[in-house]
């Protein structure tokens, strides 16, 4: 009798945990809630977006955290449309501002466009990582200046043109060195050999000169940096952002050091021996005459070298990968490069932009891998003044999340979306706003061009000379900071049999291992 007694008193203060817990959670969502909304005045507060802005501190960073860290990066949003029903826009807590996050074409295209009312919006823990006085941060007009300056000798016709002939013969010894390098012994992480590959060609355009030890070591650095990038800021031993913090001081250091050799350099040399882009950053000056100060130069060149090989890598991996996986698809875009390199005249060497231009069906591969993968599932922005949006009011102040994962991923925008399908790239392009893997507008990717040319040049010669074994194809995938798979793809990179073809002119580049 006493121990069923006793049962029944368990049960009932369980029940009543319960009970007080999921008070406690209401009372708590409540009042951040409040806090968040009590200025908005007027009937204005009625036409926030719904959504949920979670625990005072926290608000939607756990809900987020572990939808990407399970696995499953969808669930978060997915999570809000359940709840809240697919309105495209939802208010929450993240990165410790009050947040509207956007999931429609439409809205990401009027607030991309729109840099007037929409102001860059990084989290500040990123603007610490990446510099206070980095494109992420600078006042609009220092950005229009210092985009132009920057952006034009990366992408366009002549500036690609330029850079081809080091990117082509880049690929070409890197894949030769791990074909021989591993064939026979050990595999390599595929990964990790193409960041150190896409740095090396970002370091020729901005530092050309540099030594080994040098880029080993920032490349390094960059690695921590970005684990911190996409974490709570907590600034504790152990955690990533601690070591992302450390790793910033690594390398304002190290720039700082190349930076007082160039200077003591030209100094020398006189002014207008400029070759590269830390050369144009020296002696780029405004209307008023003034130069750029170390810190700008060293902010800048922190965003450029890691924006500038991050991406390149992952995209080029996941589209080795998809291509390996995918025979069909496969034997399309390796007959494509290879109807190309017949049409070689003997005496060009390397690729030129013309060869370039005609992969089209590699375009679409790499199209459909930017889709796919979302390697920048979502961008940042901050409303200068109260404005309505698709009918919901974003208050002055307030960050936007724009989540170009969830428009790639719409099923309404592209059907069977969890299909790597190239083909659905044929026909006209995109309608505005449903394709962002660059972004848009006035702080698009500054070297969306140069990526794309990157990630071609590498898959021509992929595709045309070597396979990819990996050693776990099963292997699972982490989402932050950017997919991929655990083991870096572990991987051995074969070389194919020779081809000869009698079709060619130039019969020793079929095979780019040759
Ligand atoms: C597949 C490769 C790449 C992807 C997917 C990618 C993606 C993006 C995205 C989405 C943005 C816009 C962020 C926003 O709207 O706030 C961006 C900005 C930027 N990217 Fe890339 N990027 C890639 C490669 C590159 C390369 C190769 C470079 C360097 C040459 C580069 C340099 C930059 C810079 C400097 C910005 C800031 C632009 C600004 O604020 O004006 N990116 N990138």
């Amino acid at each position: 009798m006493g121990g069923l007694q006793e049962g029944v008193w368990v049960w009932w203060w369980a029940a009543a945990a319960m009970a007080m817990a999921v008070v406690v959670d209401w009372a708590a969502r409540r009042a951040h809630g409040w806090w968040w909304t009590k200025g908005i005045g007027g009937g204005k507060k009625g036409r926030l977006p719904p959504g949920d802005m979670g625990w005072p501190l926290v608000g939607g960073m756990w809900a987020f955290l572990r939808a990407f860290k399970s696995g499953d990066p969808d669930a978060f949003i997915e999570s809000f449309h359940r709840r809240f029903g697919r309105t495209g826009m939802y208010r929450a807590f993240m990165f410790s501002s009050p947040t509207i996050l956007v999931t429609l074409p439409e809205v990401c295209k009027r607030v991309l466009m729109d840099e007037v009312t929409f102001t860059n919006g990084w989290p500040k823990a990123t603007v610490t990582l990446i510099g206070a006085k980095s494109f992420l941060n600078m006042p609009d007009d220092d950005h229009r200046r210092l985009r132009k300056l920057t952006a034009a000798p990366i992408n366009g016709f002549d500036a690609l043109s330029a850079y081809l002939t080091f990117i082509d013969s880049t690929v070409v010894s890197t894949l030769r060195r791990w074909s021989s390098e591993t064939t026979a012994s050990r595999p390599i992480e595929f990964l990790t050999e193409l960041r150190r590959m896409t740095f090396r060609i970002i370091i020729q355009i901005f530092m050309s000169g540099a030594g080994e030890r040098t880029m080993d070591a920032l490349e390094q650095s960059y690695t921590d940096l970005n684990h911190g990038v996409r974490a709570m800021a907590i600034d504790l031993p152990g955690f990533a952002y601690r070591r992302a913090l450390r790793a910033r001081r690594k390398l304002v250091a190290l720039l700082q050091g190349v930076l007082d050799e160039r200077r003591a350099a030209k100094k020398g040399a006189g002014v207008g021996a400029g070759v590269d882009m830390m050369d144009r950053l020296i002696e780029v000056e405004d209307e008023q005459g003034r130069r750029l100060e170390d810190e700008d130069i060293i902010d800048l060149l922190v965003t450029y070298l890691n924006a500038g090989h991050e991406s390149s890598a992952h995209i080029t991996m996941w589209a080795t990968m998809f291509l390996q996986d995918n025979p069909d698809i496969l034997a399309r875009a390796k007959a494509e490069q290879e109807d190309i390199t017949r049409n070689i005249p003997p005496t060009q060497k390397g690729l030129t932009l013309k060869d370039f231009r005609k992969m089209d069906y590699l375009s679409q591969v790499v199209d459909e891998t930017l889709r796919f993968v979302n390697i920048s599932f979502v961008s940042f922005r901050q409303a200068t003044r109260d404005v309505f949006v698709n009918g919901y009011l974003v208050p002055k102040g307030w960050k936007l999340q724009l989540w170009y994962r969830s428009v790639h991923m719409d099923p309404q925008v592209y059907p069977d979306p969890k299909k790597f399908n190239p083909s659905r790239w044929e026909g006209p392009p995109p309608r505005a706003g449903t394709f962002l893997p660059f972004g848009l507008g006035s702080r698009i990717c500054a070297g969306n061009d140069l990526a794309k040319l990157e990630i071609s040049v590498f898959l021509h010669h992929f595709l045309l000379g070597y396979r990819l074994e990996r050693e776990n194809p099963n292997c699972r995938v982490r989402y932050l900071p950017h997919p991929r798979p655990v083991d870096n793809c572990l991987a051995k990179i074969i070389s194919l049999p020779p081809v000869m073809d009698t079709e060619i002119k130039n019969p020793r580049i079929l095979c780019a291992n040759q």
